[in-house]
């Protein structure tokens, strides 16, 4: 069968990371990388793939079958993802929480206007931990849900901290309470403020003469990523950051804690473990190129996130092999 032709839209760590993914899945094929940087200064793993300016992007309307949005959430995706909807049926990792509702509007409007498929939030938070926290709540009515990240690198509030004027480099690593884990996992089912789960901690280069109380000031205050937490921002030099920075490891767990109807306690639990947050979440964006794809093919069209996505049209089995493994 014809592969599923893919692009990617922006090449971060996300952008590369889908790049990664692609080459583990023989039914797609990497067709272009579209950059606002001059291609030519965009170097990809496999340098035979052509990089386009995103400018573009548009001409390439009958050539690309998914668009991967791998654009920043707090500057790019807002823009950049209605903008594509026009042209392409798309897939995004959008994961500011506060503004989910917002987006999906923006993005549903413009998908059933050209009669393409905007499939957005996909990763693991937002994304699979979305799914088990509404599997959780579904079969056990009666209970709580938690969710713990890290400790880990969230790329979302490292591309924010990376969008404040007089950043030159920065990275951010979530901590969750240990002290919350425990009540938590003791069955306590307490009720804890965001505050009170996770403090997150950013390590930041400074552009040259840019004012360091300034940039703390911009990032601890800044609403839906570090406002709501307490955040700590360290000043750091380029050498320490390259030793010390670098990595991409995170994970965590979403906990549903509850009783059944006869009074029986139950728990669920499902965790990651992530050496590298960026091509785990491209992975479960290039899953669900695969189910856009299916979906934009038998007419569907507008936003979808990953609760409207039948399981089976994610995998690359076919229906008979797939149901061999329901047991
Ligand atoms: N749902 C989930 O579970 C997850 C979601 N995410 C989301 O993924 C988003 C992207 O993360 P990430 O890839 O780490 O972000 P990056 O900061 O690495 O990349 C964001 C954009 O910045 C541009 N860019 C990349 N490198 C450079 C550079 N050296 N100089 C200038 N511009 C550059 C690229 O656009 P261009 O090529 O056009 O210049 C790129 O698309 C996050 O904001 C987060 O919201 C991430 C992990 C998990
Ligand atoms: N969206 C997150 C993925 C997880 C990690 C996270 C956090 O550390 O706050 N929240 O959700 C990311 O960008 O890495």
């Amino acid at each position: 069968a014809d592969q599923i032709r893919v692009a990617i839209a922006g090449y971060g760590n996300l952008g590369r990371g889908v790049e990664a993914a692609l080459r583990q899945n023989p039914d797609m094929q990497l067709v272009g990388v579209f950059s606002r940087r001059d291609p030519e200064s965009v170097t990809l793993l496999d340098p035979s793939v052509p990089v386009y300016a995103m400018s573009e992007v548009e001409t390439f309307k009958d050539e690309v079958d998914v668009m991967v949005l791998c654009g920043g959430s707090k500057t790019d995706l807002p823009e950049q993802g209605p903008h594509l909807a026009q042209f392409f049926t798309t897939v995004d990792s959008f994961d500011t929480h506060a503004t989910v509702n917002d987006y999906y509007a923006a993005l549903d409007a413009p998908a059933k206007k050209a009669g393409t498929v905007a499939m957005m939030s996909i990763g693991w938070d937002p994304g699979l931990f979305s799914l088990n926290r509404a599997f959780g709540e579904a079969v056990l009515a009666e209970g709580e849900t938690y969710s713990f990240w890290g400790k880990g690198l969230s790329q979302g509030h490292s591309q924010a901290v990376r969008s404040v004027e007089g950043v030159k480099k920065g990275v951010q690593y979530t901590l969750p309470s240990e002290d919350a884990i425990a009540r938590v996992r003791s069955g306590e089912q307490p009720t804890l403020s965001t505050r009170e789960k996770h403090v997150r901690e950013c390590y930041v280069v400074l552009e040259d003469g840019a004012d360091a109380d300034a940039v703390r000031e911009a990032i601890v205050t800044m609403p839906h990523y570090f406002a709501e937490y307490d955040s700590v921002v360290h000043f750091i030099d380029d050498d320490t950051f390259a030793r010390e920075h670098t990595a991409m490891p995170h994970g965590g767990f979403v906990i549903r804690s509850g009783v059944t109807g006869d009074g029986n306690r139950q728990s669920i639990e499902y965790s990651l473990k992530l050496d590298s947050n960026p091509e785990f979440t491209a992975s479960a964006l290039v899953a669900y190129a695969r189910a856009a794809y299916r979906m934009a093919k038998r007419g569907e069209s507008g936003a979808r996130t990953v609760f409207d996505v039948a399981p089976g049209l994610l995998s690359p089995k076919d229906p008979a092999q797939l149901r061999k493994e329901l047991l």
